[in-house]
């Protein structure tokens, strides 16, 4: 199944910035690891903000939570998941 997933990062301005890093180094490899397993399937940084927008390639929406609510900055995250669903115009055989 896929779902579009926007994730936007709210760290606070008072969290520890050498933590925030260590977090985000472990959180990016965390995505690079998942994207070569091809459960992650797109990551696209929304340009001008602390953003992206996701499509993740999963089983079900019990594997989509347990994968996001496991990323290291999800306590930072405010999450919006759409479900997709294969559109009868796609010319590309891997829309689903
Ligand atoms: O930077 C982000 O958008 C948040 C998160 C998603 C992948 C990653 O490496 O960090």
């Amino acid at each position: 199944m896929l779902f579009h997933v926007r994730m936007d990062v709210r760290i606070p301005v008072d969290f520890d910035p050498d933590r925030a890093d260590e977090l985000k180094r472990i959180e990016r490899e965390r995505a690079q690891d998942l994207q070569r397993q091809g459960k992650w399937r797109h990551l696209w940084r929304i340009a001008g903000q602390y953003s992206n927008f996701s499509v993740f390639d999963v089983s079900d929406v019990q594997e989509l939570h347990d994968i996001v609510s496991t990323l290291p900055l999800f306590p930072f995250m405010d999450i919006e998941v759409t479900p997709l669903c294969r559109h009868p115009s796609s010319i590309h055989d891997d829309d689903r």
